[in-house]
């Protein structure tokens, strides 16, 4: 059973003035650097919640092999389990994995509200082949979390280029959430060395899942 009731396609509870980050995954499966992303983009930017937004499927992944997202959810918030961080499929009810459509949908629908993206380095690495990622950097701020293997060359990527000049110091990012965007701020710190390919491949083998914090470092 899963313990959060913020389950399905739902949008989870939302009260005018919070500030929310918004983290997309395939979550295939969720492991403890999701967990460290989330707990980081929380603690570090002083959000009040985080949404994950479990996708119906990344559009630059072959998702032929992707649990359903009823199971994913279930595990994502098993995982997850925080009482500032709520799942939701709402993806699917919009149709659409493109995040630049999710992220329009909801800053029209809760303009009371402050979002801010979440992710990974390495999805720097690539933000520029997203649908709309221009549309994305202006629309709302964006917090990237270190991630091994990603600490450096994201930065020479072409949306970190791109927007080199809109680029927050770390020290700053507590403020990001109050930002219009373009704005973004990259966090270092601590490191999951933790990804979904990993457990995957643990679980072909038939090895155990190594899916605790002992992998941030
Ligand atoms: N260990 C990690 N450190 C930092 N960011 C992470 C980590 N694991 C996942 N993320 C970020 O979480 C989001 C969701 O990632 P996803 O569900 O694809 O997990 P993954 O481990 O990257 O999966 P896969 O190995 O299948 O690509 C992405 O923004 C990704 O960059
Ligand atoms: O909008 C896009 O073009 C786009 C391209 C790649 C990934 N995304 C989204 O980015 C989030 C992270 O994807 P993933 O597979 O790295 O977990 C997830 O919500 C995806 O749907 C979105």
């Amino acid at each position: 059973m899963s313990r959060s009731p913020n389950h399905g396609t739902r949008i989870p509870p939302i009260e005018p003035g919070m500030t929310i980050g918004l983290y997309g995954g395939s979550f295939n499966p969720p492991h403890d650097g999701h967990r460290h992303v989330a707990l980081t983009g929380l603690k570090r930017l002083e959000l009040d919640k985080i949404w994950c937004l479990v996708t119906p499927g990344n559009p630059l992944k072959n998702n032929s092999s992707l649990p359903r997202l009823e199971e994913r959810l279930e595990q994502t918030a098993n995982m997850m389990d925080h009482p500032s961080i709520s799942l939701t499929g709402l993806e699917q009810q919009l149709s659409s994995g493109y995040s630049a459509k999710t992220i329009l949908w909801l800053t029209r629908k809760y303009p009371q509200n402050r979002f801010v993206w979440l992710m990974g380095a390495d999805n720097l690495a690539n933000f520029h082949h997203w649908r709309q990622w221009k549309r994305i950097f202006a629309t709302l701020p964006i917090a990237i979390i270190d991630r091994p293997g990603y600490s450096l060359s994201p930065l020479s990527s072409k949306a970190a280029q791109t927007y080199q000049r809109w680029r927050l110091p770390e020290k700053e990012a507590k403020g990001l959430s109050a930002n219009r965007g373009p704005c973004w701020v990259f966090l270092h710190g601590p490191r999951s060395h933790l990804s979904s390919t990993l457990l995957r491949e643990k679980k072909r083998k038939g090895e155990g899942t190594g899916n605790s914090l002992d992998n941030v470092t």
